[in-house]
């Protein structure tokens, strides 16, 4: 039997054409949330149901033609404040300079999302120590370097939320993914960390995990649309990938006053995938070799 699947559009970065409210509309009235790569996918919707439950939003990243249109689709669809920054969460000034930015224009920062990050499939033995570093950099180091920046700016003396977004990939392993694997798997650890040190300054650290997330470049660059195709998914426990409505759902409850004594933990979001493992090298191999060909390749290892 299906489970419960929200309305979604699968392929786009277009914000939804309906939506019906599962928490109170105001949950976050009034609030600013900071949310890095927040101009695509999953980040791009956490932003916009953030925006229908009454919140303003920073979105961030390298591409501020991206997020300029982004933002404009957003505050269309929801007539909430919607600010495109430039910023590369592996250069911490370029953080500073953002969330100070932040603070002139909203005064205030209630939420941050690390959603930003980067992955490719590639066997650890054709992966270059820069590849696995770049990966390492923005994934793990660009979480902690802007969860510093907003503590110290601005949490540390006024609380606030922080979500990271991580992956349940690395739970039992996954082929061609030492390199995403292990940056998630140290956010997890650093999720727990920050929760024991900021949570005496009102500052809650919480992580939603997904697994395959149709309709983004994640899901797209892991071989996720011919996974689906070949059956692969029927080894999910919930028989399917997750959708970006729901990934953003359980952002907000851990954003919110929903989750108020919720601190350090780890909401795994995956219809239960990590349980089973599919863990399909042949798939994988497959789509890795055949990107691979498109892929100027500038050196095999540093
Ligand atoms: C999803 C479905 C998956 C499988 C289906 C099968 C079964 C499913 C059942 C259950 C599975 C259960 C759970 C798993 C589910 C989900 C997966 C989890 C995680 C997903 C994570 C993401 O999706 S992250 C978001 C994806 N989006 C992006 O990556 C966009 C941003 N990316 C980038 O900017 C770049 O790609 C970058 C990361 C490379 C960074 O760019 P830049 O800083 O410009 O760096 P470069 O100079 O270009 O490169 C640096 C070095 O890296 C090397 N490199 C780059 N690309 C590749 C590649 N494709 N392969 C190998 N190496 C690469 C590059 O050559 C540089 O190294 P040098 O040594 O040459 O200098
Ligand atoms: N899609 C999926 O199936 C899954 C996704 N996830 C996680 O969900 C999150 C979103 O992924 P998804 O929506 O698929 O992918 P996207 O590629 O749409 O999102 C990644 C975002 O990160 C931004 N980004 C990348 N590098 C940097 C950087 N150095 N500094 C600032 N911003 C950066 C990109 O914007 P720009 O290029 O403008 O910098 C982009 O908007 C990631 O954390 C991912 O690991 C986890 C499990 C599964």
């Amino acid at each position: 039997m299906a489970t419960e699947l929200p309305p979604e559009d699968m392929g786009s970065d277009d914000c939804l054409s309906s939506y019906t409210h599962i928490y109170s509309p105001d949950l976050l009235k009034d609030q600013v949330a900071f949310i890095t790569g927040g101009g695509s996918g999953i980040g791009l919707r956490i932003a916009e149901i953030f925006m229908r439950h009454g919140c303003d939003t920073v979105i961030a990243s390298r591409n501020l033609d991206k997020l300029k249109e982004a933002g404009h689709k957003l505050t269309t669809a929801t007539g909430r404040r919607c600010l495109p920054l430039a910023l590369d969460v592996r250069k911490p000034e370029s953080i500073t300079a953002a969330v100070d930015q932040t603070l002139q224009e909203f005064g205030r920062i209630d939420v941050l999302i690390n959603n930003a990050a980067g992955n490719f499939l590639c066997p650890a033995s054709s992966l270059s120590f820069n590849a696995f570093k770049t990966v390492l950099e923005i994934d793990t180091m660009g979480t902690f370097n802007t969860s510093k920046v907003v503590y110290e700016k601005w949490f540390k003396d006024h609380g606030g939320n922080i979500v990271n977004i991580s992956a349940t990939l690395g739970y039992r392993g996954q082929a061609l993914q030492v390199h995403a694997g292990s940056a998630k798997a140290a956010n997890d650890a650093m999720t727990k960390h920050l929760a024991v040190e900021w949570g005496p300054s009102g500052v809650r650290v919480n992580t939603v995990a997904p697994g395959p997330i149709s309709g983004t470049e994640g899901f797209r660059r892991l071989g996720g649309p011919r996974g689906e195709s070949a059956g692969a998914f029927q080894s999910i426990p919930l028989q399917r990938a997750g959708n970006k409505t729901e990934m953003a759902h359980c952002s907000l409850f851990l954003a919110s006053r929903a989750s108020s004594y919720v601190t350090g933990a780890i909401l795994v979001a995956d219809g239960g995938a990590w349980l089973t493992s599919a863990n399909d090298f042949a798939m994988l191999l497959g789509v890795w070799s055949s990107e691979k060909e498109q892929r100027p390749v500038k050196s095999e290892s540093k």
